[in-house]
């Protein structure tokens, strides 16, 4: 837990040990402290180096420890901190790998702090729904200044070890041997006075516009919180070491940290801590998982197609230091993207320089533009990023399995389209699957992978790894229509449209969802995705167009519920933000300030008088509930047709790709706070009133969970039937 040794004559080495990133149990804890309490009564000790082991300073404490404690249990490792601090003794912090949260405030109870240069710091507690409650927020403001606290504290950012010097978090950064730099170091100021470098005595450093600051920083936090109380909170305890002693300063901490520790919101984001790294271990319904498929090595990719997706997909590998061949049909496309991927790249680096990172991402030997399907031939995974036609996909793909080497990886980025039917014009359908990469491709964390029927455990294998290689969050999904993300789109968005059909307008709906936390109401969402992309789906799926049967009733497809809204806005040219005119109205085609359109409003009336709708007033809670509940009931269907094989997939998909905000833990955590009986009952509610609308119908699963007694999450998967055995 932590191993206490002698290096040299008078230097003490304790060591955190806890796999695999030594954080911060409670036995770690009371080991260090004995290990500081040890190293103080020896007198032969002149001084102490606390570091950890497989080089890793320390996560921070252990989260997996939250659940079961109490608002009221006194954190004990600020008493071991201040303890490490109130040393007779120098001690040295050696940082190596990351200190980070908790591991961040044992290194501020030091009297001095030593860094590798690829070690990283931070108090990412605020991403958890806390804050730092071991004096954190008391020490760095007077280490570092409030303007630089502010910033790290209220945004979670890990800092690499040059911007930590710059800023006075570390003292010195090492390239090798940080320990044993560590231990030269101790012997060297055994001795020295321990006052000036203990950061509990020292002021908060004075700004003439302290008040403002702060208030600016509020003002700043709360906009970007959409309803998450830990940067609020941040800054409060920040406020706090400006404004009392030391001592005062340290209760306040710990008691907003209780008061958020007890919050809903802590437990979801905890929640979606782990259900990210739970969706790295992915499992097939046949039951091969990561444990047992390998991935193949990816030293060179190609994409196909370099419109807004295909470049982000470029930026994203040539970020990851692959070797890539982009791609296009005529010169002209290729040239427009060879600007585009180029600006990107520029950009990327430019913004990597700002961090201190190295910037050697634009080399251009590794990046090959063409028109030629032949520079292909020896590539290791394609990734066709054209636009979703399926005639298209298919012509290309047959051309792939003829040209690329037998083993080559083949991925579609759709967020739709059936990948089997991608796959059966190959020789190896086995190795292509489906990659729906988010836009910007660059920018957003989600990868959502699609196995086929016959995708094989090396091709997801692969495919996961490469999500990771490109820092994104990779989750494994079946193959359906829309998948998980846009199928469970598809009834929250009808819900949106059927709201404004009986008497919403967009931005009372937009405000509704955004005041719940996500980044973007409906509307504006579909405004700057385009409509049209829906309009060719339904054309398509002889929805509307002209392969609709003449005299189909207007509102009405098969015995469901539908509403031509949208084909309307269409055919007037209204495709959202890029035409500067949709569910809204923008300053200019390609603008981005949504502003309520009168045009719209009477549209809205005429349409309604047309069809004998009476406008009613819905309010919130019936505008969020039928458009979230819809959500999840997809959700649990989701789950029963083992098209996502646990709720952690369904969240982080809904997390990192569709704004879902993660104090809310994603949809499906959201349904088991608010209960799941809950969620029924206002299911069956609705689709009583609606009972055209197929949607609303509670799914079985979800029927089943609340008759087995709602089991908590994590078992729901357990009681999803098993395929029939084939015996
Ligand atoms: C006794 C409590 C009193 C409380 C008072 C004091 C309050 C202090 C607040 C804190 O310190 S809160 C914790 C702050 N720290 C963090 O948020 C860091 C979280 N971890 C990370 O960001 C990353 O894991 C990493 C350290 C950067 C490593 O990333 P990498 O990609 O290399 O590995 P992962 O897959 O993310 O993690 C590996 C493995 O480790 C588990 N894990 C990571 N951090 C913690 C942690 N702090 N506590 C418990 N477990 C942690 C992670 O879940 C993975 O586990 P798995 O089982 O292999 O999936």
């Amino acid at each position: 837990m932590a191993q206490y040794r002698r290096a040299g004559a008078a230097v003490a080495v304790i060591r955190l040990h806890n796999a695999p990133v030594n954080a911060l149990s409670s036995a770690v804890v009371q080991a260090l402290a004995q290990g500081v309490k040890k190293a103080d009564l020896d007198p032969s000790v002149k001084a102490v180096v606390i570091c950890g082991a497989n080089g890793k300073f320390s996560a921070g404490a252990d989260i997996r420890t939250f659940s079961s404690l109490q608002p009221r249990d006194r954190p004990a490792l600020a008493e071991t901190v201040s303890l490490i601090e109130r040393s007779q003794k120098p001690v040295v912090a050696a940082i190596e790998g990351v200190a980070l949260g908790g591991g961040l405030e044992v290194a501020l109870g030091c009297h001095y702090r030593i860094a590798h240069a690829q070690a990283r710091v931070g108090f990412p507690e605020v991403l958890l729904g806390i804050l730092p409650a071991a004096e954190g927020t008391q020490r760095l403001p007077r280490l570092i200044g409030i303007p630089a606290a502010l910033d790290l504290i209220t945004t979670g950012r890990h800092v690499l070890a040059a911007e930590a010097l710059k800023l006075g978090i570390i003292d010195e950064i090492v390239k090798e041997n940080t320990v044993e730099r560590a231990i030269e170091l101790a012997s060297k100021v055994s001795g020295q006075p321990l006052g000036p470098r203990k950061i509990s005595l020292k002021p908060v450093p004075d700004l003439p516009d302290m008040e403002a600051i702060l208030s600016e920083a509020l003002v700043k936090v709360k906009r970007k919180a959409r309803g998450r109380l830990s940067p609020e909170m941040c800054i409060q305890a920040i406020k706090a070491a400006v404004q009392l002693p030391f001592a005062e300063g340290v209760e306040k901490e710990r008691e907003l940290f209780r008061f958020l520790l007890g919050s809903g919101q802590a437990k979801a984001q905890q929640y979606a801590f782990f259900a990210e790294r739970a969706v790295e271990k992915w499992t097939m319904p046949s039951g091969t998982s990561w444990k047992t498929a390998s991935a193949q090595p990816i030293r060179k990719a190609a994409v196909i197609g370099l419109g807004t997706m295909g470049r982000g997909i470029v930026t994203s590998l040539v970020k990851a230091k692959m070797l890539v061949v982009a791609l296009e049909q005529d010169q002209k496309q290729l040239d427009i993207g060879r600007e585009a991927v180029t600006s990107l790249l520029q950009w990327e680096a430019s913004k990597m320089q700002q961090s201190g990172q190295s910037q050697d991402i634009c080399d251009p030997a590794r990046l090959q533009f063409t028109l030629d399907f032949g520079a292909l031939r020896d590539v290791d995974l394609v990734i066709e990023a054209v636009f979703e036609d399926m005639a298209l996909k298919k012509e290309i793909f047959r051309k792939l399995s003829t040209i690329c080497k037998p083993e080559a990886f083949l991925c579609t980025n759709t967020s739709a389209l059936d990948i089997d039917e991608i796959a059966a014009v190959t020789s190896h359908p086995h190795q292509v699957i489906g990659t729906h990469f988010f836009s910007p491709a660059h920018v957003m964390k989600l990868l959502e992978v699609i196995r086929g029927h016959h995708t094989s455990p090396t091709t997801i294998a692969t495919a996961m790894s490469l999500a990771k290689t490109l820092n994104k969050v990779g989750v494994l999904v079946g193959n359906c229509f829309g998948f998980v993300g846009n199928r469970m789109m598809a009834p929250y968005v009808e819900q949106a449209i059927f709201l404004l059909e009986e008497g919403c307008k967009p931005e009372e709906v937009d405000q509704a969802v955004e005041g719940f936390g996500f980044h973007m109401g409906p509307f504006r969402m579909l405004d700057l995705a385009g409509l049209d992309v829906g309009w060719r789906s339904r054309k398509g799926q002889g929805l509307t167009g002209p392969k609709l049967a003449p005299g189909t009733p207007a509102r009405q497809r098969e015995s469901r519920r539908y509403s031509p809204l949208p084909d309307f806005l269409c055919e007037q040219g209204r495709y959202g933000q890029k035409a500067g005119k949709g569910w809204y109205l923008y300053e200019k085609p390609g603008g981005r300030t949504a502003n309520p359109d009168p045009w719209l409003y009477n549209f809205l009336s005429e349409y309604r008088e047309t069809h004998g709708i009476k406008a009613r007033f819905v309010d919130q809670e019936e505008i969020l509930e039928r458009c979230l509940y819809a959500l999840i009931n997809e959700g649990f269907q989701i789950l029963a047709d083992r098209i996502a094989s646990a709720p952690e997939d369904i969240d982080v998909i809904y997390i990192y790709g569709y704004g879902w905000p993660t104090h809310r833990g994603g949809p499906m955590f959201h349904a088991s706070t608010v209960g799941l009986p809950h969620v029924l009952s206002r299911l069956q509610k609705y689709s009583e009133a609606h009972p055209d609308i197929p949607k609303l119908q509670p799914s079985p699963f979800l029927k089943k969970l609340v008759a087995l007694g709602s089991p908590p999450l994590r078992e729901w998967v357990s009681h999803v039937r098993q395929p029939s055995s084939k015996l």
